[in-house]
């Protein structure tokens, strides 16, 4: 064993959200060493953001010149997978995580190679590939990042079938002629549509339905064009049994049917990594997702922080929001709390404060990227209901509106508002529709900041852009 080193913060996981922790605590003067096991970037980089988006982008802009009579004759040949594999490699930095560690050493943090486990408080012992051991010891703060990983259901032959997780699908060499997609949450649902551009024939056995969080008009529309492409959607359908032999996977749902493929995708939902992390030693549960205050401090089971407050955890594996956008939002609340509880200054952990992860639980906002686009923020109809809020909600056709008429022949679109009627401000926010994305920011500034709806009328959209489905929603609404 090494002599202990000494640091300020020890952030176990470089991913997407330990990176941030850590720049944030080096810019705010204190001294940041990060443990990383696998690739600086995680999951995010390699497996899951950055790669999917890129097996999707080729389709969607392909779909938008089709929608245009003049560009759409300018194109003649069908995708070509192997192309977008390739482009998708460069978007993974083939699996290659120099760049990143050049930023890390560039913004002046420690890289420890190997897997971190807390070991006593505020220290973790970091085990590199060859079996040679480094205690870490935080004067201030451990901060875990450490995500979450594919979780598998217990369906008899699953296990053993070599299905593939999410990492195999971002990262697949060739398209599959068969893939049935099990689980249809946003995994599924993005990986569905990617395969089924890419060529696979695909089965989507989505037993919760399609994007179960969302309004059910904007999982509908999806629903509607996964199948116009080919997918065969089986909502309801449970998975009894999964076999591998020669010719790939046999798959038994619960009505006898067998369905045939030559990969399965498992989609079902994420664990997190904590199984070996040493949390039983703090009293906490192996394998559990961590709990933590607006200031993500770890809290144990009565509600208290860990110790005297110098175990926080930000990102996936507080299972707040699985959002890398969201989780780096946390990652700066964090870093800047543990600075100003290091050096005295005073905390803001008020709802909005800044050192509070208030956004979390209000603002959220997701993009999935399917044909066509889902975008939302905040709560949808039903959240809202079961949240106990007296809402109203409106909803407009967005091909209706002149920018989105436009930007595609036959555009096909949906845009709802959810309103709390006793505060009179935007609550939630959901639209369906290609090229959907860039319409949540607005959506998002005006929860965040709680503008009243009487002021958004205010908030004029420019003519002729599919934002002013806003003025349609309060047209709506009425004044
Ligand atoms: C297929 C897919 C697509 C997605 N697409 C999007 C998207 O478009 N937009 C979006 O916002 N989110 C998306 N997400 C979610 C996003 O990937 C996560 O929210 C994000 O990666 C979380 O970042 P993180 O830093 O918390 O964890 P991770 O990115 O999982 O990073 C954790 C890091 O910790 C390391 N680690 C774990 N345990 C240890 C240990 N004991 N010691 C040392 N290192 C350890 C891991 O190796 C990893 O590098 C997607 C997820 C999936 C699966
Ligand atoms: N574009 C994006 O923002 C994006 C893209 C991909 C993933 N993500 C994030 O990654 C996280 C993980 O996504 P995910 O799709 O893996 O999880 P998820 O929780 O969104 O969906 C999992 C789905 O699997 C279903 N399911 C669970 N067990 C099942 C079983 N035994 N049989 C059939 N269905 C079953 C659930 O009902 C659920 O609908 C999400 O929280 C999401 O926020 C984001």
């Amino acid at each position: 064993m090494n002599a202990a080193t000494e640091v300020d913060v020890v952030v176990i996981g470089a991913g997407p959200v330990g990176e941030n922790v850590a720049d944030r605590v080096v810019q705010g003067g204190l001294t940041a060493a990060v443990v990383e096991s696998e690739l600086v970037g995680g999951e995010c980089s390699y497996w899951a953001c950055m790669p999917t988006k890129a097996l999707l982008r080729d389709a969607a802009a392909l779909r938008a010149v089709r929608a245009l009579p003049g560009a759409a004759a300018a194109v003649t040949g069908p995708l070509d997978a192997a192309a977008v594999l390739e482009r998708r490699d460069r978007f993974a930095s083939g699996w290659d995580d120099e760049g990143q560690v050049a930023w890390l050493r560039g913004a002046g943090i420690g890289l420890h190679r190997g897997h971190g486990r807390i070991s006593g408080p505020r220290t973790v012992t970091v085990t590199a590939a060859d079996g040679s051991t480094t205690d870490l010891v935080a004067r201030h703060a451990v901060v875990v990042a450490t995500g979450t990983r594919a979780a598998v259901p217990p369906i008899p032959g699953l296990a053993e079938s070599r299905p593939w997780t999410s990492r195999e699908a971002v990262s697949a060499r060739q398209v599959p002629g068969h893939l049935t997609v099990l689980g249809g949450g946003v995994v599924g649902t993005e990986m569905a549509t990617a395969y089924r551009a890419l060529g696979a024939e695909v089965t989507f056995l989505a037993r919760d339905g399609v994007l179960p969080n969302v309004e059910p008009w904007a999982s509908a529309q999806v629903v509607e064009t996964l199948e116009a492409s080919g997918v065969r959607v089986m909502i309801g359908a449970e998975t009894t049994e999964v076999r591998r032999d020669a010719d790939g996977v046999a798959i038994t749902l619960g009505d006898g049917e067998v369905v045939r493929a030559d990969e399965i995708l498992v989609a079902t939902g994420r664990r997190p990594n904590t199984d070996d992390l040493g949390l039983s030693s703090l009293g906490l549960a192996d394998g559990s997702w961590l709990q933590v205050d607006e200031t993500l401090r770890v809290l144990d089971a009565e509600d208290r922080p860990v110790g005297d407050g110098w175990l926080y955890a930000a990102g996936d594996v507080n299972a707040r929001a699985l959002l890398t956008h969201q989780g780096k939002y946390q990652a700066r609340a964090a870093g800047d709390v543990i600075v100003a509880r290091a050096t005295g200054a005073p905390v803001h952990d008020g709802p909005w404060g800044r050192h509070a992860a208030t956004a979390d639980r209000l603002a959220v906002p997701q993009v999935v990227f399917t044909d066509p686009e889902v975008v939302a923020v905040g709560h949808s109809t039903a959240s809202a209901r079961a949240a106990g809020l007296r809402v109203r909600a409106v909803e407009h056709d967005l091909g209706a509106v002149a920018g989105a008429a436009l930007h595609a022949d036959g555009y096909r679109g949906r845009a709802g508002l959810v309103v709390d009627e006793d505060r009179g401000v935007v609550v939630g926010f959901t639209a369906v529709g290609p090229d959907t994305a860039e319409l949540v920011h607005a959506a998002t500034i005006a929860i965040a900041g709680e503008v009243p709806v009487e002021r958004l009328w205010h908030a004029v959209p420019a003519y002729p852009t599919m934002s002013e489905v806003w003025l349609r929603l309060l047209e709506t609404l009425g004044r």
